[in-house]
């Protein structure tokens, strides 16, 4: 329907335009007017102004929030007395357009993290499970998502897809939310910052065990990589099950260019674990770049260090990866043991965010600090790099 009544004002309908410039798409996070998802505007002599909003897929999760903020920011505008929100769904050639336009007019499914690619990527793996791994790499996301970076995370790890119940992406019932399917285009849920894959959100009962070979695994990988809408990353974390030759295969494979971060505890029995997982990953041609010791001592109130799985296993672990590779292999943070890391796990509000004093925090904030870098130089090129 258009506005059909007396004259339009054109002028303020411009500006109705250029104020919907800041109305983002939560789920793409682009404006709604880059995507084209703004139709027709008009307004009448007396203010009223019509909008057209077309939402990329019916029952868009995000409809209610584009809605408010289309009226919030017309309603700001001068000379709008009232806004009349019409929302509608886009075509097929429209969603097709605007997939593309997402590509970057690249042909469908290309690799957007290959060698090229100005993403930094890191394979979060370890030895054997439950070290931590899920928990360090989520709120190492968050932290560097709180500085400023592009992040995104992969979460592969079939056996323990722990990533969404970290960032609170479930429901009250702990399911993983669903991301919305744009075609064949995947929108990447959004938690503190950080766009978030996960296996978990494909399978419907929490509980299900995901018994998965290789080649499944890797076809899912390789999904996730080319089906997910996840734009121009800094960084890309991908959280890896422990220890399987598989999938460091398929990431050696279908990314070349990441460099592994291998967690682990300080127990000394560990440190051999954790070393063949980062010697696999070596195998497949992946750089390892360094250690990340979690669990390590527990302060005490009275000032003491409990060292429930003792000392040492993270050096030792850097220590025997350095052998065989020219860079060195960094120890690059040792993570205390924390109620509050375990907390924040719990109820899905990450330490680094809930409370940034915690020892663990502050372990896992330096980190961010030394892997923290962007890529992407003011003139688009590609910058030298050094962690650091
Ligand atoms: N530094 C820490 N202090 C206290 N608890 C921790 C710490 N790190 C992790 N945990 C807890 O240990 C458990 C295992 O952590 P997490 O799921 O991150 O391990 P994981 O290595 O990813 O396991 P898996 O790969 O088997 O899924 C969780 O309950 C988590 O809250």
């Amino acid at each position: 329907m258009r506005v059909t009544d007396g004259v339009v004002s054109e002028g303020v309908a411009s500006r109705i335009r250029t104020a919907l410039d800041r109305v983002i798409d939560p789920e793409i996070r682009k404006p709604i007017t880059e995507l084209d998802m703004v139709g027709g505007i008009e307004v009448a002599h007396d203010g009223v102004a019509v909008v057209e909003v077309k939402l990329t897929i019916v029952g868009c999760p995000a409809a209610d929030t584009i809605e408010r903020d289309v009226r919030d920011a017309t309603l700001a505008v001068a000379g709008v007395s009232s806004v009349d929100v019409r929302v509608s769904v886009m075509t097929r050639d429209e969603r097709a357009a605007l997939t593309s336009k997402l590509r970057g007019g690249k042909a469908k499914r290309a690799m957007p993290f290959g060698p090229d690619s100005l993403t930094r990527v890191y394979a979060v793996t370890s030895g054997k499970g439950g070290v931590g791994k899920s928990t360090v790499t989520a709120n190492l996301a968050v932290a560097l998502a709180a500085r400023g970076l592009a992040v995104g995370i992969v979460d592969a790890d079939v056996y323990g897809f722990s990533i969404p119940g970290l960032l609170g992406l479930v429901d009250t019932a702990g399911a993983s939310v669903k991301p919305t399917q744009v075609d064949d285009m995947i929108l990447p849920p959004v938690a503190y910052g950080v766009k978030v894959i996960s296996i978990g959100m494909f399978v419907d009962d929490t509980s299900t065990a995901v018994a998965w070979r290789g080649p499944m695994l890797h076809r899912t990988i390789q999904q996730f990589l080319t089906d997910v809408y996840f734009g121009d990353l800094d960084v890309l974390l991908l959280d890896l099950p422990p220890g399987t030759g598989d999938v460091a295969i398929s990431v050696g494979q279908l990314l070349p260019n990441a460099e592994v971060l291998v967690v682990t505890t300080p127990q000394a029995a560990a440190a051999d674990v954790a070393e063949r997982s980062g010697l696999v990953a070596r195998q497949t041609g992946q750089k390892l770049l360094g250690v990340v010791e979690n669990m390590a001592g527990l302060v005490q109130p009275d000032g003491s260090v409990l060292e429930l799985f003792g000392s040492g296993g993270g050096a030792e672990t850097a220590r025997r990866l350095s052998k065989g590779q020219d860079a060195r292999v960094e120890l690059l943070a040792s993570v205390p043991l924390s109620l509050g890391l375990r907390q924040g796990g719990d109820s899905g509000v990450p330490v680094v965010v809930g409370a940034p004093a915690d020892p663990a925090a502050v372990a896992i904030e330096s980190l961010a600090s030394r892997l923290a870098v962007r890529e992407r130089g003011l003139a688009g090129r590609k910058l030298g790099l050094s962690v650091g």
